[in-house]
């Protein structure tokens, strides 16, 4: 009763309490921050230069104004350090909402992205408040990220099959539930984003927990629902000075924390049951091979607390939010470009529509009646090219890579930049992807620069175990595969670099690479003259989500 009188009462009252915390958040660190070491450039014994303080009044609260004004001016400030600093190869700060925050230049990449986590580790933790928003144990110890590294991404190819049988089964079931009847010529509308999400939060629920909880959508729902208001909610509490995080966290957790009593009336029979075979030694190609599957024994493994049937159902929920968003919006960006380009075309980057030469390559390596599989998919190399440019495009906020320096001396850059403990750092994403210096015409959409087709090798071996096995070494994979979509170079950030690059890329490109030959075999866009704009929100490009495109079905050959 209390608690729901208080969850009212923010929600009613979210402005003030953003407004209260910023006040709270300006003394805490005035005060905390008087004797702290401070980030200082050792060969000038400078501070770096500070990018967006007021200029009008500059007395007046100056730290506070600039925290407020980074929730819509955050991708200015970082392109104008970009140039002015980042590019002479000197860092500079900005103040954000959640805190101070150094972005470093470019050439800092490669001597801090694999620094173990006892000098710097993942901001996320923090940024989301992940002991709040998931639990103490997912905060103690991210062991799934192993999990869906090693045991999913080597299972690919065998779960395939499943993907695109459920993606066939999803697309199915939304498109007549979601778009608006034909019209006379054959055009529905749809919010593409709702189908996209639908599609593949139920299509990675399959392969996440088998086929008999992804079809059940009112736990698909309130698993969709746990994703989206992880972020928000990691945001406001860090709006709070760290002291009051235990307090003010559980308050404001409070409808993840419903979501998950609501999502484990699903999760928890299935662990208990998963759980019992295990316990009564039901041998193991006997028990279901899927993600939940790995992660239950490794909680197992890791024993205690970790091994509860909370704990487990928390980390399902964790994998969920990491997957689900970043491929819907990687998608949904994915059908906007397609509607948008071929608008445009032809141009020095499309001779033709987008989605015919996309069409052509899917109908040349599978024609129908289309039996996708993962060996063959790698030969697709128009649709990886297009999907990796639009990763670069839309994926990328104003920041990469945000981390923490944990190292309690603090540590040292080779330029002498001294970094002290708990020191927020990250590097400049979209201003350097717009860079001419880095890509010839940068802002524009042109699939031939990631176009792989001239340097790809006959024999086609897996792609992605090379990849991966470059990842393990510390990300040097084969010069020739910097342009396949999930290779990680330090030009490309939109999956992160180092020890954190995103474990799950090669199940989301994969995922990513279906849906879109799916679609577009069986589906016509209308053109749109003009994308759906995106809103910046601190250092995030948000993709518009409620944009609604015309649909047509093809006549195909099944
Ligand atoms: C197109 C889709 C995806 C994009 C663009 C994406 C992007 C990223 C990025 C940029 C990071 C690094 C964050 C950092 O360095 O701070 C990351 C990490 C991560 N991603 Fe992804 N991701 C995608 C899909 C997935 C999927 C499908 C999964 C799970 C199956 C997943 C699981 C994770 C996890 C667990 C981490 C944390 C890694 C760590 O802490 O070391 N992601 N992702």
């Amino acid at each position: 009763m209390i608690v729901q009188s208080i969850v009212e009462f923010l929600g009613a009252h979210t402005t003030e309490v953003i407004l209260y915390s910023l006040a709270l958040f300006t003394v805490y660190s005035l005060v905390s921050g008087y004797n702290k070491p401070q980030v200082i450039d050792t060969t000038t014994n400078e501070p770096p230069a500070v990018i967006g303080l007021p200029t009008s009044l500059p007395w007046l609260f100056p730290k506070t104004r600039t925290r407020l004004a980074s929730i819509s001016n955050t991708h200015k400030w970082v392109q104008e350090g970009y140039q002015k600093y980042n590019k002479h190869g000197k860092a500079f700060k900005v103040h954000l909402i959640s805190g101070d925050m150094i972005i470093l230049p470019q050439d800092m990449v490669t001597e801090t992205k694999n620094m173990p986590h006892n000098m710097v580790d993942i901001k996320s933790l923090e940024a989301l408040a992940v002991r709040y928003t998931f639990d103490e144990y997912v905060n103690a110890d991210l062991f799934h990220v192993g999990v869906i590294r090693k045991d999913l991404t080597a299972r690919l190819a065998a779960v395939t099959p499943a993907i695109v049988e459920e993606l066939d089964l999803a697309f199915r079931h939304y498109i007549p539930k979601l778009a608006t009847a034909p019209d006379e010529k054959g055009w529905r509308e749809v919010t593409m984003y709702d189908l996209v999400l639908k599609v593949v939060a139920r299509t990675s629920h399959r392969v996440f927990l088998g086929e008999e909880l992804c079809r059940e959508e009112e736990y698909l729902d309130l698993s969709i629902k746990y994703a989206i208001t992880v972020f928000p909610t990691g945001m406001l509490i860090n709006c709070f000075p760290k002291f009051l995080h235990p307090i003010v966290g559980p308050i404001l957790a409070t409808p993840l924390r419903i979501f998950r009593r609501k999502a484990r009336k699903f999760l928890d029979p299935i662990i208990l049951k998963r759980l019992a075979q295990i316990r009564d030694g039901i041998p193991e190609s006997e028990r279901p091979n899927d993600l939940m599957q790995w992660l239950i024994e490794a909680s197992l493994a890791r024993g205690g607390g970790f091994a509860t049937v909370d704990a487990i159902a928390v980390r399902v929920l964790t994998v969920a939010f990491a997957a689900i968003h970043t491929t819907s919006l990687s998608g949904t960006n994915t059908f906007y470009d397609l509607a948008h380009l071929s608008s445009l075309t032809p141009n020095d980057a499309y001779d033709r529509d987008p989605a015919d030469l996309l069409r052509a390559e899917l109908l040349d390596v599978f024609p129908p009646p289309h039996e996708f599989n993962k060996r063959y998919m790698q030969r697709l190399y128009n649709l990886d090219a297009f999907l990796k440019e639009t990763l670069r495009l839309r994926l990328v906020g104003a920041t990469h890579s945000e981390r923490l320096v944990t190292a309690r001396a603090g540590i040292t850059t080779k330029s002498g930049l001294y970094l002290p403990y708990g020191t927020a750092f990250s590097f400049p994403g979209s201003p350097r992807l717009a860079d001419p210096d880095v890509f010839e015409k940068p802002t524009e959409h042109r699939h031939v620069r990631f176009y792989r087709g001239d340097v790809a090798n006959a024999a086609d071996e897996d792609v992605d175990e090379i990849v991966f096995a470059g990842d393990a070494k510390g990300g040097a994979a084969d010069k020739k595969l910097d342009r396949y979509m999930v290779t990680v170079t330090e030009d490309f950030p939109v999956f992160g670099v180092g020890v954190h690059a995103c474990p799950g890329r090669f199940f989301a490109a994969n995922e990513l690479r279906i849906l879109i030959a799916w679609f577009i075999l069986r589906y016509d866009l209308k053109p749109i003259a003009t994308r759906p704009p995106p809103s910046w929100f601190v250092c995030i490009d948000i993709m518009n989500t409620t944009a609604r495109l015309h649909i047509r079905e093809r006549e195909v050959e099944e």
